[in-house]
């Protein structure tokens, strides 16, 4: 078997996580190589946030169209979504991307390789008959929709196969009531689909603030999303006119497309980690708060550490701390304690810090700002009927625990909480920040009030 002995560093995938360590190493001289088993470039821009947020724009133009259609903007009620043109509109931003990422790896001085990786010793790797010797290496693979026990589960389509699609399906089923199905309910619903939900129990996107989830659930209802609760999928089949579900309790529902919004898990399968002296556990890896694994010459990052939300901030974030540990000791810890995170529907809901629950459970003493907003000037302007916040705040101290928001500027306003909460300013000193104004920004001085 060939060898090729002379790497510091080997980073497997080429997502967020993997280029931001394998870019960092390189720049301080080491020699790295880095082996995606797919095309370059990752979940975010080719198959997960970048590409889900071009349908999100043209989505939320035209529904916004349609709301102020009687407010002056003529034809807006007849305003349709062409999801050919918007697919062709999305494949502008992600057909360039492979390319484009293994170009910029080389010129970099990164050695791009495509394959699929083996581990055969605790410092060695084999790609396509090529033995690779590291001083390190960084698991940085990604996750795929968890597999679980539904039988006729490989009858599922994923998130990647909804956003490659060139026409809609009539009926759409989306199993599961997180983040994917949520987004993917809300762009198909507005360009035409009939949308259904199933989620297993009665806490859709379970990790947000619950009253804002339920204005959410309404909100799609009134827009024709079915929201199933209590509907834990068990079984799949093929029908005359497309799929069923077989729900645990019996009830059946039937589409032409059926999409796993069931989770995603770590993706190690076929790593050869046992030959690596990686220890896996439950599906996850074995790290310690450096990212390092039971073998201390290998690390992990991103949705494959699964030590943070799976979230791109997330895989940057570890990223710099995998890159700091291998370049200047074993000394820095992750920290996922201020990740804003957004829902991508329309309206959108976002939110940092602690929900109420968890406060509840925690056992602070805490105090609540909450309130609708779609009175407030910015709201109305858009036309949205759904529109609220929930702060939760330390009870006297006014230290911002948590903030959690509904409505159009969502994804752009929970970001300043986040710096806020990261900054160590209090409620006051929010309130007192001067904003850009009008702005969606400068509600939170009356969300604070
Ligand atoms: C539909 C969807 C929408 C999303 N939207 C958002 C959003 O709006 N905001 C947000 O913050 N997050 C979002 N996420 C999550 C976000 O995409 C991920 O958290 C992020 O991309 C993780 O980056 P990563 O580098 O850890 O993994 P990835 O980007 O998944 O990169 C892993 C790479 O490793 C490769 N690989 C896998 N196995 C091997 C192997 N054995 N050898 C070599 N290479 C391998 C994969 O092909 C992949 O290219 C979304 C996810 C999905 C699925
Ligand atoms: N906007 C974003 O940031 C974004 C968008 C998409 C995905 N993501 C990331 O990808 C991850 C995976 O997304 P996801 O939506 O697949 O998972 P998720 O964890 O968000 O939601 C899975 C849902 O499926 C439900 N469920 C599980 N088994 C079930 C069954 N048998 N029947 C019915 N319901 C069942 C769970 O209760 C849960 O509500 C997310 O957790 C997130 O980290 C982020």
């Amino acid at each position: 078997m060939a060898q090729d002995d002379g790497f510091d560093l080997i980073v497997l995938g080429s997502g967020t996580a993997g280029t931001g360590v394998a870019r960092r190493c390189r720049a301080a001289g080491w020699r790295v190589a880095l082996i995606e088993s797919r095309e370059f470039g990752g979940t975010c821009a080719l198959r997960g946030c970048e590409p889900k947020k071009t349908f999100w724009t043209l989505t939320d133009a035209m529904e916004r169209a349609r709301r102020l259609a009687p407010h002056g903007v003529v034809g807006g009620e007849a305003v349709a979504m062409d999801w050919a043109a918007a697919q062709r509109f999305k494949r502008s931003f992600t057909d360039p991307v492979p390319q484009r990422r293994e170009e910029d790896l080389e010129q970099a001085g990164i050695v791009a390789l495509q394959g699929q990786a083996r581990f055969t010793a605790p410092d060695a790797l084999e790609l396509g008959g090529r033995r690779l010797v590291a001083r390190h290496v960084v698991i940085a693979t990604g996750a795929h929709p968890a597999r679980l026990p539904i039988e006729g589960a490989e009858l599922m389509a994923t998130s990647d196969d909804f956003l490659a699609l060139e026409a809609l399906p009539p009926r759409l089923l989306l199993l599961g009531g997180g983040y994917i199905s949520f987004e993917i309910a809300h762009l198909a619903a507005r360009g035409g689909s009939q949308v259904r939900i199933l989620q297993a129990d009665r806490t859709p996107l379970a990790p947000f603030e619950q009253s804002l989830v339920e204005r959410l659930v309404r909100r799609s209802r009134d827009m024709g999303i079915a929201v199933e609760l209590e509907a834990e999928v068990s079984a799949l089949r093929r029908v005359a006119d497309g799929l069923e579900v077989i729900c645990q309790d019996g009830r059946t529902f039937q589409a032409e497309m059926v999409v796993h919004g069931l989770g995603r898990r770590p993706a190690l399968e076929g790593l050869g980690l046992e030959a690596a002296g990686v220890t896996v556990e439950k599906g996850r890896l074995v790290l310690d708060a450096h990212l390092r694994s039971t073998n201390p010459r290998i690390f992990a990052a991103g949705d494959a550490a699964a030590q943070g939300p799976a979230l791109t901030p997330v895989a940057s974030h570890d990223a710099r701390v995998v890159a700091s540990n291998l370049l200047e000791g074993c000394r820095r810890r992750t920290d996922y304690s201020v990740v804003p995170s957004v829902v991508f529907t329309i309206p959108s809901l976002a939110s940092v810090g602690m929900t109420e629950k968890v406060a509840k459970e925690a056992g602070v003493a805490y105090e609540l700002r909450e309130g609708d907003m779609a009175d407030f000037m910015s709201i109305r302007r858009t036309g949205e009927p759904a529109a609220a916040y929930k702060i939760v705040l330390e009870k006297g101290g006014g230290r911002i625990l948590g903030a959690h928001l509904l409505g159009p500027d969502a994804a752009e306003v929970i970001t300043l909480f986040g710096f806020a909460m990261k900054a160590g300013m209090d409620a006051a000193a929010l309130s007192e920040l001067m904003t850009a104004y009008p702005s969606g920004a400068s509600n939170i001085s009356s969300m604070l009030g």
